[in-house]
């Protein structure tokens, strides 16, 4: 997977391209990520990236000219490292509300330039021009899109076939089939007078499997059972969920 990313302040994704679970997949050469900070196409002493909103208020924007550049450079250099048009992703409360689905829809689709907004954001001309669509992690404001973007950017690059230890660790992840995830359990087998579950310590896989299913069901009705709306659940599903409710109800 390939991301090109235009920010201000690239030092900032050291946490997700130098640690952990990405950093390895950097390390690999599973996901790319390069990057072009606007600052570098300043011309004048001050090496300006900011400029004054039209009709006063509070606040700058990103300078439209230093931006535009770096955007147009990520974008050429996608197209040259992969052969494919990026899809030019900009940060904002105003986008779409990123989940596990559209993470999986990043992470199997095209190459991504990602823009991190600082300052009040960005002219709309250019969101119009230049930008292809706009994403949000959720309804609050931060003071850059650089957390954001790397919110998004680990999301999607974990999903990247080899990039998790086993595979099926992504397809058990929370979120994955639409649930929330079980409880998880590792020594010792008591904390303060707590025990792990007797089944977890059984070592009968079909029981563990079924315990897991039933726990995640029932936590998603507990705690989201906005998640459960509309889904269609297997037979067993249905009848795991209803076993939970029966014993909650006890
Ligand atoms: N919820 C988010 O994804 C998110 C994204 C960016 C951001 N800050 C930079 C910025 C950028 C644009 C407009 C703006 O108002 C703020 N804050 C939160």
């Amino acid at each position: 997977m390939w991301i090109g990313v235009v920010s201000l302040f690239p030092e900032m994704f050291e946490a997700i391209t130098c640690h952990g679970v990405t950093g390895r997949a950097v390390e690999k050469g599973q996901v790319t990520v390069e990057f072009w900070n606007p600052r570098d196409y300043a011309t004048d002493r001050h090496r300006t990236v900011d400029d004054r909103p039209y009709g006063g208020g509070p606040g700058m924007l990103m300078k439209v000219d230093t931006l535009r550049s770096a955007i147009h450079d990520a974008r050429a250099r996608a197209e040259q490292a992969t052969g494919q048009r990026p899809r030019v992703i900009y940060l904002s409360p105003q986008g779409r509300r990123l989940d596990q689905k559209g993470a999986q829809e990043l992470a199997s689709g095209p190459p991504l330039v990602v823009v991190a907004g600082r300052y009040e954001g960005i002219d709309e001309r250019v969101v119009e021009a230049d930008i292809d669509e706009e994403w949000s992690i959720g309804d609050y404001v931060l003071s850059g899109g650089e957390l954001p973007a790397m919110v998004l950017i680990d999301t999607a690059a974990r999903l990247v076939p080899g990039v998790l230890g086993h595979q099926d660790s992504a397809v058990e992840d929370s979120f994955n089939d639409g649930l929330l995830d079980c409880p998880h359990y590792t020594r010792p087998e008591v904390i303060d007078g707590r025990r792990v579950p007797e089944v977890l310590l059984s070592g009968h896989h079909g029981n563990i499997r079924r315990w897991r299913m039933k726990q995640s069901l029932g936590r998603t009705w507990l705690r989201r059972p906005d998640l459960l709306e509309g889904k269609e659940l297997a037979p067993e599903q249905q009848a795991l969920l209803k076993e939970f409710m029966d014993e909650y109800a006890d």
